[in-house]
């Protein structure tokens, strides 16, 4: 039964095929039976063999979104993706200070798998600054977690380290997600820095596949739509990776090159 009162929202960018970004959030909500809502920050153009071009909203428009969802919904909680530039990350940090939407997730989106940039060099402070504090929980890939900790991230207990540094930046729970670049790897593990400084690890195999993208959005979408619901970080988190293992392991075959994953495929498998 669909839950129509718990309302997720998304504040990130569109990906023109599908396959991240916000369609990616908002398949998420759905498959998740939560009421998605989507404040658009940006949109690129892309398919499965890239990203060809991006237009970043005006802050005004920004802004105007935030002030028209808190007139009419309580929103339980809310995911970021791709926010661009330093001017955006300002409106997003003063929106969330100003509205409560409930749980924050932040997906720290800099760059995506295949080298395409989506947040400007010049605005990792104010991400550090202006939004960590706020963060409920942070969910940085390999590659985010150096650029945000300045560390090397390679041992177990450099992670660790590097998850601890980003707790004291002030995410309240810190998702170091594991590496997946290494065929020969058989799973893939991502570690949770929880509230109370405990570590908790989250497995599954590794699937040996380059249809993988969105999957980080939509990990965070589903914690975010889990986390609306009420339920704990730790079951949050447990039920977004079994979700995203089975949208990877069954794949959609659109596109001809780095396509996208299956949302359709853990709705019976994660209730
Ligand atoms: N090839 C893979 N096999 C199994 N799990 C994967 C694979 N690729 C990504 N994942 C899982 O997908 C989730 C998103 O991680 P990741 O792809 O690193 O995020 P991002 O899209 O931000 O780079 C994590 O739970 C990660 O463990
Ligand atoms: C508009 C937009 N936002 C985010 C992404 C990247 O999504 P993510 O799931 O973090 O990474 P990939 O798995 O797609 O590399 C995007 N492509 N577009």
């Amino acid at each position: 039964m669909m839950k129509k009162e718990i309302i997720t929202l998304t504040i990130a960018g569109n990906d023109s095929d599908g396959s991240a970004g916000m369609t990616a959030d908002l398949h998420s909500f759905y498959a998740r039976q939560v009421y998605g809502m989507g404040l658009l920050t940006a949109a690129v153009a892309g398919n499965t063999t890239g990203i060809y071009a991006q237009e970043v909203m005006p802050v005004s428009f920004i802004q105007k979104q935030f002030d028209v969802l808190n007139d009419d919904f309580k929103i339980a909680a809310l995911k970021t993706g791709m926010l661009a530039n330093k001017e955006v990350i300002a409106c997003v940090a003063a929106n969330l200070r100003k509205y409560d939407m409930g749980k924050i997730v932040l997906d720290p989106v800099i760059m995506t798998k295949h080298g395409d940039t989506l947040l400007d060099d010049d605005a990792y402070q104010a991400f550090l600054d202006d939004l960590m504090p706020l963060a409920d929980i942070i969910t940085p890939n390999f590659y985010e977690q150096q650029k945000l900790t300045g560390m090397q991230l390679d041992t177990k207990e450099e992670i660790h380290r590097g998850a601890e540094k980003l707790q004291k930046m002030g995410a309240k729970n810190v998702l170091m997600k594991g590496r997946h670049d290494n065929a020969a790897q058989s799973e893939v593990t991502d570690i949770l820095l929880a509230e109370d400084g405990q570590f908790y690890e989250f497995t599954k195999p590794f699937i040996n596949t380059e249809r993988i993208n969105g999957t980080g959005d939509t990990l965070s979408a589903v914690i975010a739509a889990e986390l609306a619901k009420g339920r704990s970080i730790i079951a949050s988190v447990q039920t977004a990776k079994d979700f995203t293992y089975e949208a990877i392991a069954h794949p959609i075959e659109v596109g001809s090159k780095y396509g996208p994953i299956n949302h359709f495929a853990a709705q019976e498998d994660t209730k």
